[in-house]
């Protein structure tokens, strides 16, 4: 699926967190896609026109931001420009949560892609939040995701040990990965912005999505285990996966 958006090389318009920004753009360049990120409300309606994709990041979300959001989401869906959410830490506090209903509740949004703790915290199940990361519960995961889905009519991406996709119905699990990709921050966030180039390249988001989770996870296996080196690894290895070379 990489080569796929090699080939293609769709604009993906990223609302997304200050943390994250540079490694997303890296990213998604590695891969042949085209990064911009736009999050003044009037500059995003316009951006979200002419791309191909729009990954809404909630990661340091504030109120002009939430604004810009709103209004790039619906700018997107009168567009017909498919919507990534990555809700990250949505159960750590009150506001991220209200920022996110109000994202699924106004917004059509076409992949919900987050860890097993948002999606705890938007299934309304108890679990012990961790800021950003997935935190610790108990929940039938695939249940929850599925429920998810046919709840807000979309795909819900959950990452983990063992990535899940699912549309409500279907279910896919992809397994493997390198637990040093959660030492990093960012794997989490590039991997959204990865999904909404799927999106942008795909018929079959289903299946397509799937095979990227599974080629993101071959590329953290093959980029070592020394953390300072890791990103700069992940990156070479996903533009090697993407040109065919891996
Ligand atoms: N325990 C794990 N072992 C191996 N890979 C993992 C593990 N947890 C998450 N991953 C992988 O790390 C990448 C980022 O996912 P994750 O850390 O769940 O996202 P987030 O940063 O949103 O919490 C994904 O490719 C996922 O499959
Ligand atoms: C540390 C942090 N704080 C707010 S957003 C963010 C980045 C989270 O990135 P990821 O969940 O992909 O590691």
């Amino acid at each position: 699926m990489l080569a796929k958006i090699n080939q293609t090389k769709p604009l993906v318009h990223c609302i997304t967190n200050y943390v994250v920004a540079n490694f997303t753009a890296n990213g998604l360049l590695a891969i042949g896609a085209s990064p911009v990120m736009a999050d003044e409300a009037e500059d995003a309606a316009a951006m979200v026109a002419i791309a191909n994709a729009l990954l809404l990041n909630i990661g340091t979300v504030n109120a002009r931001t939430h604004d810009a959001m709103l209004v790039a989401g619906r700018k997107a869906n009168e567009c017909e420009v498919p919507v990534v959410l990555d809700p990250v830490g949505v159960g750590a506090t009150p506001y991220r949560k209200s920022v996110v209903m109000q994202l699924l509740e106004q917004v059509s949004i076409d992949v919900l892609r987050c860890n097993e703790g948002e999606l705890a915290s938007i299934h309304g199940v108890t679990w012990e939040s961790r800021g950003v990361d997935s935190g610790n519960g108990e929940m039938d995961t695939i249940a929850a995701a599925k429920e998810v889905a046919r709840k807000y009519e979309c795909i819900v991406v959950v990452t983990g040990a063992t990535d899940i996709v699912t549309d409500g119905q279907e279910i896919m699990q992809v397994q493997g990965g390198n637990i040093h990709a959660t030492h990093i921050t960012g794997t989490g966030c590039l991997l959204s912005a990865i999904c909404a180039a799927v999106l942008a390249c795909s018929e079959k988001p289903l299946q397509n999505l799937a095979s990227a989770l599974k080629e993101y996870k071959i590329a953290s296996e093959q980029s070592g285990t020394e953390l300072g080196m890791f990103p700069a690894h992940f990156i070479n290895t996903l533009q090697r996966i993407a040109e065919g070379r891996l």
